[in-house]
């Protein structure tokens, strides 16, 4: 594998995989930089994990959620999608497997949004999940 960006992942989690209506944004409260702006919620692997495996467990730690992983939103390069500062974020479709999202850690809030251009638009997103949220729309279509 490629290994010169930072390893993030991310999950465009969606109420259903089999019907997509509304996809989970969560509002960052750290760092400073990103306090007020969207995201997916994720993070980066730990030595040895699998993005796979590291994606299921922010999504533990950060929502308090099981999760279910669909299909990857498949970025321009074999890392994902280019963010900030040299790093690079894999996104896979999600649901929630079991229990109920909180913003446990990192987030002050959570929201459903329709999964509408216009209504995801209305949102603040990390500048670079602008082409992510954009895919994501193209994938569920
Ligand atoms: N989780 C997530 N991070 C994003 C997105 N867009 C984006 O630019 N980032 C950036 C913010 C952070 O600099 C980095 C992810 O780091 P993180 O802080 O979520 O990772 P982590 O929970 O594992 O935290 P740490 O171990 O680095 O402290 O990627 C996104 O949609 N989701």
């Amino acid at each position: 594998m490629e290994n010169g960006f930072k390893q993030v992942v991310g999950a465009a989690i969606v109420d259903s995989l089999a019907r997509p209506s509304r996809l989970l944004a969560a509002r960052r409260c750290a760092p400073e930089h990103y306090a007020g702006m969207w995201e997916s919620p994720g993070g980066r692997g730990e030595p040895g994990e699998s993005c796979e495996e590291a994606l299921r467990r922010e999504l533990l730690e950060e929502l308090g959620v099981d999760s279910r992983l669909g299909a990857e939103v498949a970025g321009p390069s074999q890392q994902g999608w280019p963010l900030a500062a040299g790093a690079a974020m894999r996104v896979w479709l999600a649901e929630v497997a079991a229990g109920e999202p909180l913003p446990l850690e990192d987030h002050d809030e959570l929201r459903w949004v329709p999964l509408e251009a216009e209504k995801l638009g209305a949102l603040p997103w990390i500048p670079a999940d602008l082409a992510i949220v954009a895919a994501v729309l193209a994938s569920v279509r």
